[in-house]
């Protein structure tokens, strides 16, 4: 009974990232924008700030007239006027001048620097004393600082969050082109699994992937949509994957992906028109029996039935390919450095991921391993994070200092 998997390196697998098509553009109102990736470039129509501006509330002057300007020895300044918020100053300073100026507001022509109200005094209407020296552009924004009004401003394939959407909004982009989310349609397997809303007899066990596999789709900025639950019998799973392939951009099937007697998954993409498997085991635990398909241009995952390494195998390898698809760079997620607390053994040749809590422990954290079989969801509840072990490393010793890469 061997040679059922022809076992891939994980990085081989991961390799394979862009050979699967990025989903077409779609344009969308700007405040939806959170989380989507940028279809094309963005360029300003204007500079941002299109004018010279106040960082701080005082005066505007030319930065040569205070020069040498301390408590005991002021610089006097004549008053030529007050800017007005919004609105151009309609005058030209001079030297020796000064002007009332708010945070925000225009510098007028002739000015350079703007001097805090604080570090100031007003002796009469016409004249004000200034206690410090302030290089020119002190306290301001010079014109198209931020952006230079044509210059491209953001890239295709920008991940949209908080500062791009300000930065779009600047930009005067109403709506935006992004790439369409990629839609994941979710398959589950198994004659004992049942839906959510239902109690299980003996034997059973309520849908578990599906809802995993949702969330983790949603995450990573895909949609996700589920197809159901196929029982194990001869045809089942086919309708389904027919169906999820027919709206969706990727598909996930989880359980069945082994080589027991029923195991159909691999059979069932193998049927599928213009069908090629391309992976059929990857040298990673959990999640050995992974399969990859190309289904038409599309990818088709068997993903292991067992609840933890259906996670973890989305989390490392699915999670890649989706990102790819919605035209992001590959971001990995973020690591902290973390105290092992035990020995951790791992057999050569396989890549390893072990789910790990992380404790504070001084000004850092000590990584826990849990221990657990990969059948148990509560393992990934209490997991803050993954510690990866090479393929070419027998185990990593107590209190070696280990990256942690955190899970979402
Ligand atoms: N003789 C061998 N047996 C197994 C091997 C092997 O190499 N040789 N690999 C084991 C490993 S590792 C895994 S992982 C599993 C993966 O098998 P399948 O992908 O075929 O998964 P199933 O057998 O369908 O299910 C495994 C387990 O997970 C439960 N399950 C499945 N789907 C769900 C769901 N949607 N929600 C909750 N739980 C689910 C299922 O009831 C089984 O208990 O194979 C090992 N066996
Ligand atoms: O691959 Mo199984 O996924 O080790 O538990």
């Amino acid at each position: 009974m061997t040679g059922f998997f022809n076992v891939s390196d994980l990085d081989d697998v991961i390799a394979r990232v862009g050979s699967f098509p990025v989903t077409g553009a779609e344009e969308i109102p700007l405040e939806a924008a959170l989380g989507r990736t940028l279809a094309g470039e963005i360029a300003s129509d204007v500079d941002i700030p299109g004018f010279d501006r106040a960082t701080m509330d005082g005066y505007a002057v030319k930065g040569a007239d205070t020069f040498g300007a301390s408590d005991g020895s002021p610089a006097w300044l004549r008053l030529a006027g007050t800017v007005a918020m919004g609105e151009e100053p309609g005058f030209v300073l001079g030297q020796g001048e000064a002007a009332a100026i708010s945070t925000g507001g225009m510098l007028p022509d002739g000015a350079d620097a703007v001097v805090m109200v604080e570090h100031t005094d007003r002796v009469d209407e016409a004249t004000i004393e200034v206690y410090r020296s302030v290089a020119p552009g002190h306290h301001v924004i010079t014109r198209g600082e931020d952006f230079e009004r044509g210059r491209g401003i953001l890239v295709p394939g920008t991940l949209i969050g908080p500062a791009e959407a300000g930065l779009l909004a600047a930009a005067g982009c109403t709506t935006v082109a992004v790439r369409k989310k990629p839609r994941v349609g979710i398959v589950s397997t198994g004659d004992e699994v049942i839906p959510v809303g239902q109690t299980p007899v003996r034997g059973q066990i309520r849908d578990i992937n599906t809802h995993t596999l949702s969330a983790m789709v949603t995450e990573a900025g895909g949609d996700p949509l589920s197809f159901g639950i196929a029982g194990d019998g001869e045809g089942e799973l086919e309708p389904l994957l027919e169906k999820a392939l027919a709206s969706c951009d990727m598909v996930l099937i989880s359980g069945g992906s082994s080589v027991g007697m029923r195991d159909r998954t691999l059979s069932a993409m193998e049927r599928a028109p213009e069908s090629r498997v391309l992976v059929h085991g990857i040298a990673i635990s959990p999640g050995k029996p992974t399969i990859l398909a190309r289904i038409g241009d599309k990818p088709v995952w068997g993903l292991p039935g067992h609840v933890a390494s259906a996670m973890v195998v989305f989390e490392v390898v699915v999670r890649p390919f989706l990102l790819a698809a919605t035209g992001a760079p590959f971001t990995a997620r973020p690591v902290v450095p973390a105290r092992l607390t035990r020995n951790i053994a791992s057999a050569q040749g396989r890549t390893d991921f072990v789910r790990t809590r992380l404790v504070a422990e001084g000004d850092g954290y000590r990584a826990e391993p849990l221990p657990g079989k990969s059948g148990l969801i509560h393992t990934m509840v209490h997991a803050h994070g993954l510690i990866r072990i090479n393929r070419d490393t027998e185990g990593l010793y107590r209190d070696a200092i280990v990256p942690v890469r955190l899970l979402p």
